[in-house]
């Protein structure tokens, strides 16, 4: 699903590569946690896998394509298969959460089906919020109307960076639990966190996950499977 061979990235005038020689694959249908130091590069991998930012060497794909020779529309294409929950969720505050939530089908030209986007809000228990204003919603709330956000073209993976970085213990296992039923329907899932307690959680919803760390600009596969 993604693959990188030889993979390094640096930002312009950031003083050379930020994350070097990578090399490694996420299967289809697996579930991976990605951690590190703050600054490490977590958001950067992240925004590499979805093509936000191109290889400076080395070759990455994303569903067998090169991303290096996407053509717009290409990548336009690759970003429909990937939802992304980001760190700091943003929504347009002048609209009710349930069209916040359909906004990505809206702008994509397809027709929004009324029974999905309610199935879809019961799943992220956020039901009782669909005409609410995205101000009005807790940490937590805005974390579950991403989520639904980030899946409604129903995706292939679905990355999350930090999803809990503001949420308490309750509120992060709920959204944990929500990735692990993703993974479970067949999405592959890649979580940055530097949340060593999630990570463990995870282990007790029995789930398959694997833990990449960042380590001085590699990225290596830490330790056992959970
Ligand atoms: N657009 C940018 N231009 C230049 N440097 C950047 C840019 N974005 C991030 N950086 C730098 O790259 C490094 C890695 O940032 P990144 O956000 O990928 O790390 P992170 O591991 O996700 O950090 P955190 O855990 O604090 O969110 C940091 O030193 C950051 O300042």
């Amino acid at each position: 699903m993604i693959e990188m061979q030889d993979v390094s990235f640096g930002y312009r005038g950031g003083g050379g590569a930020l994350l070097s020689n990578m090399t490694l694959t996420l299967p289809a249908g697996s579930f991976h946690f990605l951690t590190g130091p703050s600054g490490s590069g977590k958001t950067s991998f992240l925004r590499l896998c979805y093509a936000d930012l191109l290889p400076d060497t080395g070759q990455l794909s994303a569903f067998g394509q090169d991303v290096a020779k996407l053509s717009r529309d290409g990548i336009a294409m690759l970003r429909r298969k990937i939802g992304v929950l980001h760190q700091d969720a943003q929504f347009l505050d002048h609209l009710p959460v349930a069209e916040n939530i359909a906004l990505p089908l809206s702008v994509a030209g397809q027709q929004v089906d009324m029974q999905a986007l309610k199935d879809l809000l019961g799943w992220v228990a956020m039901g009782g919020h669909a005409r609410a204003l995205p101000p009005s919603l807790s940490g937590g709330e805005r974390q579950r109307a991403a989520l639904a956000r980030a899946v409604i073209m129903s995706p292939d993976m679905v990355m999350a960076d930090e999803p809990t970085g503001n949420l308490d213990w309750e509120m992060s296992m709920r959204l944990l639990q929500l990735l692990v039923e993703l993974n479970r329907s067949g999405k592959t899932i890649l979580v940055a966190t530097h949340d060593m307690d999630l990570i463990r959680a995870a282990r007790q919803m029995e789930v398959q996950a694997r833990v990449l760390r960042i380590q001085g600009k590699r990225v290596q596969l830490a330790g056992a499977d959970l």
